[in-house]
C-alpha cells in the first residue's frame, strides 16, 4: 500500500500538536442530541434541573434523557454532582429549580406512586450492621405480598441472583464492603423493578466481582430493567451501558448513544505476529501503534479493510486481527471534564487521572 495524505495527515502526534489526533477526533461531533433524537418512551426526564448548596452549584441546569431499556451511564470526576442529581430523582433532596419526571410521575410531588416501581442503592448500601443480610432483607421487604412465604421466596431469589445464596447467619457489620455492595442490590432487587437506579455499584468489588455485577445488570436489562447507574470508573461504564450522559461542575457536557461516542475513526488496526513484515509492507499507511502492538493504518479513500488485508496476505503477513479503530470514551470525557474535587484540592497529589 502506497503512502496517501490521509495517512500523511493523521500521522503520529508531533510535540507542536496541542492535542493528539485522536483527542481532535473525538472533539468532533460531540452533542447533546435532546429527547427528539430518543425514540423509546422517556423513563427520567429533567429540565433546567438545578441544585445550589448556598453558593456552591452541585447540579447546573441540567436536561437529563433517560430512555426505556437503556443501560444509562452517569459518568463524572469525584465532586461532580452525581450524587447530589441521583437523589433528587429518588426525592430525597429538593430540587433548587427545574422539573424531574420518573416513569411519567413528576418528582418529588408524585414520587409515592412509582416508588414500587424503582429499586434504588444510592451512597452505598444501608443496612442494620447486627443483623444478618437475610434479617435486613426481610425488614426491607416487611410490606411486600404474600406472607412469610412469598417473602422468604423473594429474599431467597434476590440473595441468589447477586451472589449471596450461601451467607451465613453473621452480622452485616462483619461483611466486606464487596458484599454489602451486592447486599444492597439484593435490596434493589426485592421487587423485580421497572428502573434500577444506582450510585457507584460497584464500589469496593473486585474485578471478579465487578463483572458478575454487570452481568447481573446486563441480564435485569435484557428482562425489561432500565438501568441508570452513576459511576467515576469509565471502563465500567464503557463496558456496560447502551447510553453516557457526562456531567462535569454540576454541568452536563454529553449525553449520547455509546455506540455514538465510540465511532470508528476510518483507521484500521492490524493485528499480526509479523509486525515488521507488515510495517514494511505498509510503508507511510502506518500512523500509530496501540499499546498493545496493533499497527493503526490509514487506508486510502475507499480501500476499507477487506482491501487492506488482501495486499497483506499478498505480501504474505500472517493476520490474527483486522479491526476498525474506535474513539475510546476516556478520549472524550477527558477532553470534555476538567480535575474532579479531590485533584483540584491538590489531596492526590499523585498527578493521576482523577477518573
Ligand atoms: N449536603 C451538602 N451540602 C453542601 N454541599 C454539598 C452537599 N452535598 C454535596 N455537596 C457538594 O456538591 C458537589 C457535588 O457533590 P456530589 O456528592 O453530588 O458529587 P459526586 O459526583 O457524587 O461526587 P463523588 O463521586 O465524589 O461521590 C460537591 O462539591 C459537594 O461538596
Amino acid at each position: 500500500m502506497s503512502a496517501n495524505r490521509e495517512a500523511q495527515d493523521s500521522r503520529p502526534t508531533t510535540a507542536e500538536d496541542p492535542l493528539p489526533a485522536q483527542r481532535r477526533r473525538a472533539r468532533q461531533a460531540l452533542a447533546l442530541p435532546g429527547p427528539a433524537a430518543i425514540e423509546a418512551p422517556l423513563v427520567i426526564e429533567t429540565h433546567g434541573l438545578t441544585k445550589r448548596y448556598g453558593s456552591r452549584t452541585a447540579v447546573d441546569d441540567v436536561d437529563l434523557h433517560v430512555a426505556q431499556g437503556d443501560r444509562y451511564g452517569f459518568l463524572g470526576p469525584n465532586g461532580s454532582g452525581k450524587t447530589t442529581l441521583v437523589r433528587m430523582l429518588l426525592g430525597l433532596v429538593y430540587a433548587t429549580r427545574g422539573e424531574i419526571r420518573v416513569l411519567g410521575r413528576e418528582v418529588p410531588s408524585q414520587v409515592h406512586e412509582v416508588l414500587p416501581s424503582i429499586g434504588a442503592m444510592v451512597e452505598g448500601p444501608a443496612a442494620y450492621g447486627h443483623l444478618s443480610g437475610r434479617a435486613n432483607l426481610d425488614l426491607l421487604d416487611a410490606s411486600g405480598p404474600g406472607g412469610r412465604s412469598g417473602r422468604k421466596r423473594r429474599v431467597e431469589e434476590a440473595l441468589e441472583r447477586v451472589g449471596l445464596a450461601r451467607i451465613d447467619r453473621r452480622p452485616v457489620r462483619t461483611y466486606s464492603l464487596g458484599m454489602r455492595q451486592r447486599l444492597g442490590l439484593a435490596g434493589a432487587l426485592l421487587t423485580t423493578p421497572d428502573l434500577l437506579v444506582l450510585d457507584e455499584p460497584t464500589n469496593g468489588l473486585d474485578p471478579h466481582g465487578i463483572r458478575e455485577i454487570r452481568e447481573l445488570l446486563i441480564e435485569l436489562n435484557e428482562e425489561g430493567t432500565t438501568v441508570f447507574l452513576s459511576s467515576h470508573l469509565l471502563a465500567e461504564i464503557e463496558a456496560l451501558c447502551t447510553r453516557v450522559g457526562v456531567v462535569d461542575h454540576g454541568k452536563l457536557v454529553l449525553e449520547e448513544p455509546m455506540d455514538s461516542v465510540r465511532r470508528t475513526t476510518g483507521r484500521i488496526i492490524v493485528v499480526t505476529p509479523d509486525v515488521d513484515r507488515a510495517l514494511g509492507v505498509l510503508g507511510r499507511a502506518v500512523v500509530d501503534r496501540t499499546e498493545s502492538g496493533g499497527i493503526v493504518v490509514a487506508p486510502p479513500d475507499g480501500d476499507g479493510s477487506h482491501g487492506l488485508a488482501r495486499h497483506l496476505i499478498a505480501h504474505e503477513v500472517r493476520l490474527d486481527a483486522l479491526e476498525p479503530e474506535r474513539v475510546s470514551l476516556e478520549d472524550v470525557v477527558v477532553d470534555l471534564t476538567g480535575p474532579g474535587d479531590d485533584r483540584a484540592a491538590g489531596s492526590d497529589g499523585t498527578g493521576r487521572n482523577p477518573w
